[in-house]
């Protein structure tokens, strides 16, 4: 059978707003789903006929003993209860029904399950859940496919459980002492194993199924015990469960469910080989259900996944050929930054972004990750050479609120669903599309909405690559300038002086007089300094535009001609300024016309500057106040491999928003008493991020 493509319907390059994106694509995958189901509604609404029947007249002569008090005459009255129950029962069953086509009461899910959903505030399935939980049910192999936060978690846990308890599965399972596993479930991360392993837990426990989670970095023995005595889902990384099979731990011969959650990072190269062993060690496939879920899915990876898959399997893509890959409830913003402006901006962009809610900043390496988070007050680090009861410990803590901002490498990119993260910073732009497009769903999920920073250094970065590989439209902004957060600083302090005691006021009042009658200033000056003062400030720095740098300011170089590379700029410089002048300047780009070069002087030899032009004929040095658009460097670090292309400096894009739209309103919040950088344990043994990230 010919597998089967959903996409969801959102065509529409253009889109205004990011949440309506959101709210179309889901409702035009549920109206696929409803197409689906004008069928099923039908029957239900014949179902309904003979439901309602059934209450007000069949039910009573069935039951045979008493009316329902529907009916008119009470015959005896717990048993009129009980009906009344039944009766409402079944009719908001039958409302829900025709309510939402993706409501729960829709699926054939039991009802220890139902209720399990509901006590989590789940009343409805989403569009991959929806389109894909009959398809597994049933028995079909199925690649699926959605954006982050769209619940594919929930779309392979659901008509699993259902399968080994009520469906397919039900007969064949083992139960009792000993049993092996039903279920394999691999996860390219601990942490994701974890979070996996814990829905497996509320869902499965509901139905009776008990779960274990194998990861390296813990010990294995309490891990070979739980096997030992028989578990129904094994959930882990491909690493730890190769070493149990290799100890003859597992015994995958009652296997009924493999699934590769995901799927191409588990199919990259490193965790292929291990992946192609374990399922290797299912003699006989074709009694076991295969599902690989992911939110992206390269073309390379529906190749090598053919080989696990049956050939009639299913895949439900709605992402398919749609432009956007990306999230569409988040903002995604990129913003000009050099490495050594970092650890000053970022703490500025957390004010203005992350609406008081959590922030995962990502960056390329362990030690970077380390070093920022060292210096980012209330920042912990996340990542591979962290030993893993402190992994534990950091993301529990994150979770829990205990700090607000976790610095992480990409060992947390994929899969983690944590709440009210409501920001992602992006240090630098990362090697490939599908990095970009993870990390920035770790926010906007689940419908709710959130803001991706990603900050690049405009002489090394391709961040058009990224924008065409992902379909994002990116809001180019400059950086929050330190006078806009001390505004909103200013406007905290003063309720903070609104609420202080009258007490206090005989106590300082001959000082302000005294200050007041010795300074030039007026009273409203003064106070504006002490306002400035109660929120942390003795002055105000500026930031430059391009490398984001304090006390830097951005200023364009036109010489008249064409500039064609950055040494020409330099040498144009050096023809009236002195060596130390020019070698101070940060981060030279050539503007997108190729008329200008544009760079960051520190404040205090800006007057040099401007006074050297002066010297040189025909050459103009003015202050920027807005970043012009800049050329872009096509063979920059980024994309090697994959999506390595040719050299030479592209054409820049879209103008550069000074716009500083941020949420003042829950002001800087969010920095707890952290106690700064995660600690750098050992390797924390055979764990499959350990050595990457
Ligand atoms: N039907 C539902 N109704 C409400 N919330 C749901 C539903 N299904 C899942 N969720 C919630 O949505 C969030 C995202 O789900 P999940 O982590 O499975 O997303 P995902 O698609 O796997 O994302 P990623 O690609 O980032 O791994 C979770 O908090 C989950 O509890």
């Amino acid at each position: 059978m010919p597998s089967v493509v959903v996409a969801d319907a959102q065509t529409s390059g253009k889109k205004k707003n990011n949440l309506k994106k959101a709210d179309l694509a889901e409702k035009e995958a549920a109206s696929i789903v409803s197409e689906n189901k004008k069928e099923k509604k039908s029957k239900n609404s014949k179902e309904k006929k003979r439901k309602v029947s059934k209450i007000t007249g069949d039910g009573a002569e069935e039951d045979g003993s008493e009316t329902s008090s529907e009916l008119g005459e009470p015959v005896n009255s717990i048993g009129q209860k009980r009906k009344k129950m039944k009766f409402e029962e079944e009719r908001e069953e039958l409302e829900e029904k025709e309510a939402d086509p993706n409501a729960i009461v829709n699926f054939r899910i039991s009802k220890p399950l139902r209720e399990a959903l509901k006590a989590k505030g789940i009343e409805a399935l989403f569009p991959i859940q929806a389109k894909t939980f009959t398809m597994i049910l049933d028995g079909s192999d199925l690649v699926g496919r959605a954006r982050t936060g769209q619940g594919k978690t929930l779309a392979f846990v659901l008509p699993i459980l259902e399968s080994l308890t009520n469906g397919l599965a039900k007969t064949t399972r083992k139960t009792g002492y000993g049993r092996a596993p039903s279920v394999l479930v691999l996860l390219p991360t601990r942490e994701l194993a974890t979070q996996v392993f814990a829905e497996f837990e509320v869902y499965g426990g509901a139905l009776g199924l008990n779960s274990c989670c194998l990861y390296g970095g813990a010990p294995y023995q309490p891990q070979q015990i739980q096997l030992k005595r028989g578990v129904d889902i094994v959930i882990g990384t491909p690493g730890r469960i190769k070493d149990h099979i290799e100890r003859g731990n597992i015994d995958f011969r009652s296997l009924k469910f493999r699934v590769l959650d995901e799927a191409d990072e588990m199919l990259r190269m490193g965790f292929v080989e291990d992946v192609e062993f374990i399922l290797g060690k299912v003699e006989d496939a074709r009694n076991v259900q295969t599902l690989l879920f992911s939110a992206t899915l390269p073309e390379w990876v529906k190749q090598i996944s053919a080989k696990f898959l049956r050939s009639d399997k299913k895949t439900v893509d709605l992402v398919g050929n749609e432009k956007m890959k990306a999230s569409a409830s988040v903002r995604h913003i990129v913003l000009p930054c050099s490495a050594s402006a970092r650890s000053q901006l970022i703490p500025d962009i957390i004010s203005c972004y992350s609406s008081g809610g959590r922030t995962i900043i990502f960056t390329e390496t362990k030690d970077s990750a380390s070093t920022l988070a060292g210096l980012l007050p209330g920042a912990r680090a996340l990542h591979g050479d962290i030993q893993q009861a402190t992994r534990e410990v950091t993301l529990a803590g994150f979770r829990a609120g205990k700090f607000s901002t976790l610095v992480a490498t990409n060992v947390a990119a994929r899969g983690l669903d944590i709440d009210d993260v409501q920001l992602i910073i992006q240090c630098e732009p990362p090697r490939d599309v599908e990095a970009y497009i993870h990390r920035s769903g770790r926010t906007g999920r689940a419908g709710k909405t959130g803001v991706a920073v990603m900050l690049y250094d405009p002489r090394k970065a391709n961040i058009s690559k990224i924008e065409k590989e992902s379909g994002v439209k990116f809001e180019h902004m400059t950086a929050p300038q330190p006078a806009d957060i001390a505004k909103v600083a200013g406007a905290d302090a003063v309720e903070k002086i609104n609420e202080i005691s009258d007490s206090v006021i005989p106590i300082f009042k001959a000082a302000a007089e005294d200050l007041l009658n010795s300074s030039e200033l007026s009273a409203a000056e003064l106070l504006a300094k002490a306002l400035a003062k109660a929120a942390g400030y003795t002055e105000i720095k500026t930031r430059s535009l391009l490398s984001s740098m304090e006390n830097y300011v951005t200023v364009v170089l036109e010489c008249g001609s064409q500039i064609h590379s950055p040494s020409f700029a330099f040498g144009v410089l050096r023809r009236f300024l002195p060596e130390g002048k020019v070698d101070s300047i940060k981060g030279l780009a050539l503007t997108a016309d190729g008329r200008g070069a544009v760079f960051d002087v520190a404040s205090e030899h800006l007057d040099a500057f401007l006074a050297g032009q002066n010297n040189a004929a025909g050459v103009r040095l003015e202050v920027v106040k807005t970043l012009p658009q800049l050329q872009e460097r096509e063979n920059s670090n980024q994309f090697r491999g994959r999506f390595g292309s040719g050299g030479g400096f592209g054409r820049g894009r879209g103008g550069f928003s000074s716009d500083r739209r941020f949420s003042g309103g829950r002001g800087r919040g969010g920095f707890g008493n952290g106690s700064g950088r995660g600690g750098r344990g050992g390797r924390g043994g055979r764990g499959n991020s350990g050595g990457r990230w």
